[in-house]
């Protein structure tokens, strides 16, 4: 099973950023920081000092937060990347390196020993310069397997404090994910870390059988956000560990939402309505059979209780519905019909959610009631004790 010790080391500041088209300013990259740390993110990648000034000195701001988080800045295996990184005042580095053979072809034109020295150099320079450092293999998962783990004991030989094992470019299974990190976790002594792409979307499925191999910490962003399809998001990874394993996570989970919104609105790309745990409908209920069920046990259709990661759940009238969700939300508006009356309700409900290709909002569910058409002709509303569609 997974250990209870996960570290989540979320990287939205650095690949999140990499989604094409997102650029996180100064005072965005802090906010965002400010708030994972907050809520219980134990580890922060938040970008690239070797990119320029502007984003040195936002990671050089956040690294002088002195947040609970450590702070980690992502490096090639070049001198001057490192430098950069610690003219951030950072202490906790991650230095990668390709480890497929393509990738090694395309960026140390085939010359894997240059490509090990020039890793052993930085890390040793990093080292000297008191960082703690991580490595990452880029490409992990289309490598030699043999060749991975060399690279990997060199890096933990060198003085790398834990591994990362990538899947780039999103290409692996659940399966193949976990036979791989499985090796790769007997052969060190380190510990393993995932970082996954959804290519495929797989990303978190990936992650979390990494996890199930013996992986300890885990590479996530908010709302799934980065390179091409994106990595495994936060949400997922940290709701599948409590809700699937039973872990209790240390980051407080009722912030999610507000994190979420908080990520869309910065990048300005809003979530999928159906997007897990953060969408706008993932405790949405229309059908009839769900929310008959749902009215009498949550349970029966929620994965689990909206309040956890602050949402609320919410119910929806159209073409979907039945009497009883009907005869509920108009018990909520002080309204009772009897069973010919909801009924034909009902008809008129699917009729007009059918021609206008949509759910209905409060003020067309009761136009369908009143003969005044309006909803002051109902005087006072009750209590509601859930929320229709505005
Ligand atoms: C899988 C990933 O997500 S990796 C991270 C990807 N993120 C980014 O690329 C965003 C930040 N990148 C940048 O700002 C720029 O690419 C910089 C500053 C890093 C480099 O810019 P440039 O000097 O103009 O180089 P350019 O981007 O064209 O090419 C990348 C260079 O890095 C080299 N390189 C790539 N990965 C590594 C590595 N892990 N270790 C050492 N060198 C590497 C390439 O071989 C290439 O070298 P070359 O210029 O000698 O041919
Ligand atoms: O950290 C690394 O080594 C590379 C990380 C990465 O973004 C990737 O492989 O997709």
């Amino acid at each position: 099973m997974i250990p209870p010790q996960i570290s989540i080391n979320d990287t939205t500041l650095r690949d999140g950023e990499q989604a094409a088209g997102v650029v996180f300013n100064l005072e965005e990259k802090v906010a965002i920081a400010k708030f994972l740390d907050a809520i219980g993110v134990q580890e922060l990648e938040v970008g690239i000092p070797a990119i320029g000034q502007d984003e040195a000195k936002a990671i050089r701001a956040i690294a002088d937060l002195d947040l609970n988080a450590h702070i980690l800045g992502w490096n090639r295996a070049v001198f001057s990347d490192i430098q950069a990184s610690i003219h951030c005042g950072l202490k906790r580095i991650h230095i990668s390196i390709p480890v497929s053979d393509m990738q090694i072809q395309v960026k140390f034109q085939g010359r894997w020993l240059r490509m090990l020295e020039q890793l052993r150099d930085t890390i040793t320079f990093a080292r000297d310069h008191g960082l703690d450092v991580s490595v990452g293999g880029e490409d992990s998962s289309r490598a030699d397997p043999t060749f991975l783990i060399d690279v990997a004991q060199y890096a933990q030989e060198w003085g790398a404090f834990r591994f990362r094992f990538c899947d780039t470019v999103g290409i692996l299974d659940p399966f193949t994910t976990y036979q791989q990190v499985q090796a790769l976790v007997a052969a060190l002594e380190i510990p393993v870390e995932m970082h996954t792409h959804n290519d495929l979307g797989l990303a978190t499925a990936n992650a979390l059988a990494g996890l199930r191999a013996g992986a300890t910490s885990v590479n996530t962003t908010v709302n799934g956000l980065g390179e091409r399809a994106g990595n495994a998001a936060l949400e997922e990874v940290v709701m599948a560990l409590k809700q699937i394993y039973g872990l209790k996570p240390s980051i407080q989970t009722q912030h999610l939402s507000e994190l979420s919104r908080l990520i869309a609105q910065t990048v300005h790309c809003p979530v999928p309505p159906w997007k897990a745990i953060v969408g706008k409908n993932t405790f949405a209920h229309e059908s009839g059979i769900h929310a008959h069920g749902i009215l009498q046990d949550p349970r029966t259709y929620e994965a689990f209780d909206p309040q956890e990661v602050g949402r609320q759940r919410r119910f929806v009238v159209g073409k979907h519905s039945g009497r009883r969700l009907l005869n509920q939300v108009l018990q909520d508006y002080g309204l009772q019909l009897d069973a010919i009356d909801s009924q034909s309700l009902l008809n008129a409900v699917r009729d007009r959610s059918t021609q206008l290709k949509r759910s209905l909002t409060v003020d067309e569910l009761l136009a369908l009631v009143t003969p005044e058409g309006t909803r002051t002709a109902l005087g006072e509303t009750n209590n509601i004790s859930f929320q229709l569609n505005p």
